[in-house]
């Protein structure tokens, strides 16, 4: 299958920034942009990821005003209920009515010491409760400078979709993000993006075959912006962004929506 019938993804992942008002007002202004009929923007499943706190502010809004933004979470228990303080279960956020759940942040792993075993049983989680998991991957400035950056991110990739069914991981996301490149302006080339987003593709061909390799989307992430966006995207293996910073500007998220318009630099 080829790139042109996978349906391009931009998710914005505010991570801890803006509280439920401010959200709101993010979101507005984000549908307002989306709803310029000057661009095509209905080609593109643009998603925003917010913290927990304005996820039920979020809902209310895109419900109420039957927005086309999808919306969903950082972050999902391992658990389903319980003595977890502080936890949030899939199922309170499917309640909530996200659409996708990133598991796996090099935040969270870093500073939150998660391995491959628990982002495999966050994706797991999320995906049983009919949310589809942002798996994310990649690897650190100094395994990229010794030149391990593929075998580093695909054990990585093993580890996260273990146990899953090739016919569930035709339904996932994958996002690799270089955490080099995450919130630094240190954006990796075009090509940096598309060898280890191909380098994931073939390896579930190798694991699950042609049909969840071909639908499988890949995302990239890392200082992506509205200028940069439209190089990474022509990749073949590329199927959208995974957006920090600059998710937390309408008219920079706009932008990368609408990477088709951008000029590749
Ligand atoms: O989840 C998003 C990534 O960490 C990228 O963040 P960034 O666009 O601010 O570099």
């Amino acid at each position: 299958m080829a790139k042109a019938t996978r349906t391009p993804l931009m998710a914005g992942n505010w991570k801890m920034n803006l509280n439920h008002q401010e959200a709101v007002v993010l979101v507005q202004k984000l549908a307002w942009t989306l709803s310029d009929k000057r661009h095509d923007y209905g080609k593109v499943e643009v998603v925003v990821v917010p913290p927990f706190t304005d996820l039920r502010s979020v809902q209310t809004l895109v419900d109420g005003d039957r927005l086309s933004v999808k919306y969903g979470a950082q972050d999902v228990s391992t658990q389903d209920s319980g003595a977890f303080t502080g936890e949030i279960s899939a199922g309170m956020l499917a309640k909530l009515g996200c659409s996708y759940v990133v598991v796996g942040h090099s935040e969270r792993r870093e500073l939150h010491a998660e391995t491959d075993e628990v982002v495999n049983a966050k994706a797991h989680k999320a995906h049983a409760a009919d949310m589809v998991p942002i798996v994310c991957v990649g690897e650190g400035l100094s395994v990229r400078q010794a030149g391990e950056h593929v075998a580093h991110t695909l054990a990585q990739l093993d580890g996260s979709l273990a146990g899953f069914t090739a016919e569930q991981v035709v339904g996932l996301v994958v996002a690799y993000e270089p955490v080099w490149a995450i919130g630094t302006g240190e954006v990796a080339t075009p090509e940096d993006a598309q060898e280890v987003c191909a380098a994931i593709r073939a390896r579930v061909r190798e694991v699950h075959g042609d049909a969840a390799a071909d639908g499988l989307r890949i995302l990239y992430g890392g200082s992506v912006k509205a200028n940069n966006v439209a190089g990474i995207m022509a990749k073949d293996d590329v199927d959208g962004a995974l957006v920090g910073g600059a998710s937390l500007q309408v008219a920079e998220f706009g932008g990368v929506c609408r990477f088709y318009d951008m000029p590749v630099i």
